[in-house]
């Protein structure tokens, strides 16, 4: 395939990373430049959301330098005549976005704060849970925000059934689902209806430590249990099964010796607030690039042909 090792930068090599003492810091991989021996890409035809195709050289320069390169690479260009940022402009309509909570929220508090502060181009239309009570859903209450139930449980009084909620979320013009610690499995009907428009945030390093069972705490537990040393919040779309859907983005973070499964969980957490907004605001931004191959990629908002 000719873009076999169109990112090989991703993966860090881990025999030049510095050791690190036994801290509670945060880290960033230095992942290598893309050698010659890479097979250069100088144009590929990637569909665009548009659905049009058109060439796209990827050159061979470092497609991210650090693990913790934000995804927007940056959106502000400071012009050294007037000395202060200027953002880039964003045109086009505003993205209706629907959220899926089942605890906390806190994914879902940062994505619509974002929105408030007009660095993220869409607005949250509709929450939707399959717990009345659980704190996204009393966030989105506070913030004017309608709250709809899904799936209808059994100790619950109202809720929808599939076909439902596809209408309710079309009569709400939603263009993006968001789901941000939603611990139901997503229905065909939904899927089909909102292709390629439906992505998920989990909080380990996909496809490790993923598919059911795997939420929350467990995760987790589960990463520090097998001794892994790295871990990480994945963005990626979602399709029938758990977590199996193609992958649009990742963090690194160290898992420490001595880590308990709360620490990690809070460094992890950390990550993904960033990590889902960054992917956001690029995903309304139009800044979504599927490779030939299926793998959706994020152009960068500084140079159309690089990816983050
Ligand atoms: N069709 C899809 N639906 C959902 C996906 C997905 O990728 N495809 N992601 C999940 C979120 N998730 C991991 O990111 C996840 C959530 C829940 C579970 C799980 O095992 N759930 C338990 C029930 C838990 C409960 O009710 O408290 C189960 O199904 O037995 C695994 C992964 C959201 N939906
Ligand atoms: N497999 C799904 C899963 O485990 N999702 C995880 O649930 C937490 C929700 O936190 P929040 O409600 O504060 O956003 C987040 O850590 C998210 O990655």
């Amino acid at each position: 395939m000719e873009i076999q090792h169109i990112l090989p930068g991703f993966s860090p090599k881990l025999s030049s990373a510095p050791s690190f003492p036994i801290s509670k810091q945060l880290f960033s991989l230095k992942f290598p430049l893309l050698s010659s021996s890479y097979p250069s890409i100088q144009s590929q035809n990637f569909e665009v959301p548009s659905g049009a195709v058109y060439p796209m050289s990827i050159s061979q320069k470092d497609i991210c330098s650090s693990s913790r390169r934000r995804v927007s690479c940056s959106s502000n260009t400071a012009d050294p005549n007037k000395g202060h940022e200027v953002r880039a402009q964003v045109t086009g309509r505003r993205k209706k976005l629907a959220v899926f909570v089942s605890g906390g929220g806190s994914n879902f508090r940062s994505i619509h704060e974002a929105s408030k502060r007009g660095s993220l181009h869409g607005d949250v239309v509709v929450l939707v849970t399959n717990k009345s009570e659980c704190g996204g859903a009393e966030y989105a209450r506070n913030n004017g925000i309608p709250v709809i139930m899904f799936p209808k449980a059994k100790d619950e009084s109202d809720g929808l059934c599939p076909n439902d909620l596809v209408d309710t979320l079309r009569r709400f013009e939603v263009d993006l689902i968001l789901l941000a610690g939603y611990l139901k499995l997503i229905p065909v009907e939904l899927i089909q209806a909102f292709e390629r428009s439906i992505i998920n945030i989990h909080p380990s390093l996909l496809p490790a430590f993923g598919g059911k069972g795997h939420y929350g705490m467990k995760v987790h537990k589960a990463v520090i249990a097998f001794g892994a040393r790295f871990s990480g919040p994945t963005v990626h779309f979602v399709d029938e099964h758990y977590d199996t859907g193609r992958i649009l983005a990742q963090r690194v973070v160290p898992v420490l010796a001595n880590d308990t499964a709360e620490e990690l969980a809070a460094r992890v957490l950390r990550e993904e607030h960033q990590l889902y907004v960054e992917v956001v605001e690029a995903l309304c931004e139009d800044r979504l690039v599927w490779r030939k191959d299926g793998v959706p990629l994020i152009r960068s908002k500084e140079n159309p042909d690089e990816f983050c």
